[in-house]
């Protein structure tokens, strides 16, 4: 499949969650199977190599991360939105394009040494992917790379990632459409 086909199954809601938000919705390429497998595969061959633990964001990146990992041999690691975490854990609050949130990850789940992939379904402004690798990097790991289905480059997230040194890769962007 190519990407150009893979990019039209994701549809584009205006004015959501608010006006002026061209919310990037990946709910329509999810429930195509081939659209879901052919994301999922080449999302997995774009990552760096050796990784151990994938971590995913809550909650859209949970179920790239989730079969990403099952392709590359790796664990999953939650990154979960502030409170939902039933075990002790460790959270940073951050700033959205659209609102603001905190986001958490249990206490002593990072085997020392290991490499961890970040994983979502979308970066924009880049505060929930850079407070997910401060967040990790805390907890003593490192963050060998990230990877996402869509980047909006209008943001700057990825540009801020790579600027941070960090591996970054995206398979599609939206960008003045
Ligand atoms: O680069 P940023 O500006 O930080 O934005 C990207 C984040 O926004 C979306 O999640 P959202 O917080 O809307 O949560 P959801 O997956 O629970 O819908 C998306 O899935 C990313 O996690
Ligand atoms: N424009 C957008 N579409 C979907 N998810 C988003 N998260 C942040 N900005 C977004």
């Amino acid at each position: 499949m190519s990407l150009a086909h893979l990019k039209s199954l994701i549809r584009t809601i205006p004015d959501f969650p608010k006006a002026g938000i061209r919310f990037r919705d990946v709910s329509s390429l999810l429930v195509d199977a081939a659209g879901f497998a052919e994301a999922v595969e080449r999302m997995a061959s774009i990552a760096p190599q050796d990784i151990d633990l994938v971590a995913g964001i809550e909650a859209r990146g949970f179920i790239f991360a989730g079969a990403i990992a099952g392709k590359i041999d790796a664990g999953v690691l939650m990154v979960r939105k502030g409170g939902k975490l039933p075990g002790p854990a460790m959270g940073r609050d951050y700033a959205l394009e659209y609102g603001e949130d905190r986001l958490e990850i249990h206490d002593g789940q990072i085997p020392a040494g290991s490499r961890v992939l970040l994983v979502d379904d979308l970066i924009a402004t880049g505060g929930t992917a850079l407070t997910s690798c401060r967040l990790i990097e805390d907890a003593g790991a490192e963050v060998a790379g990230a990877v996402f289905l869509i980047d909006l480059p209008d943001l700057g997230g990825a540009q801020r990632l790579r600027d941070s040194g960090l591996d970054t890769h995206a398979l599609l962007t939206f960008e003045g459409e």
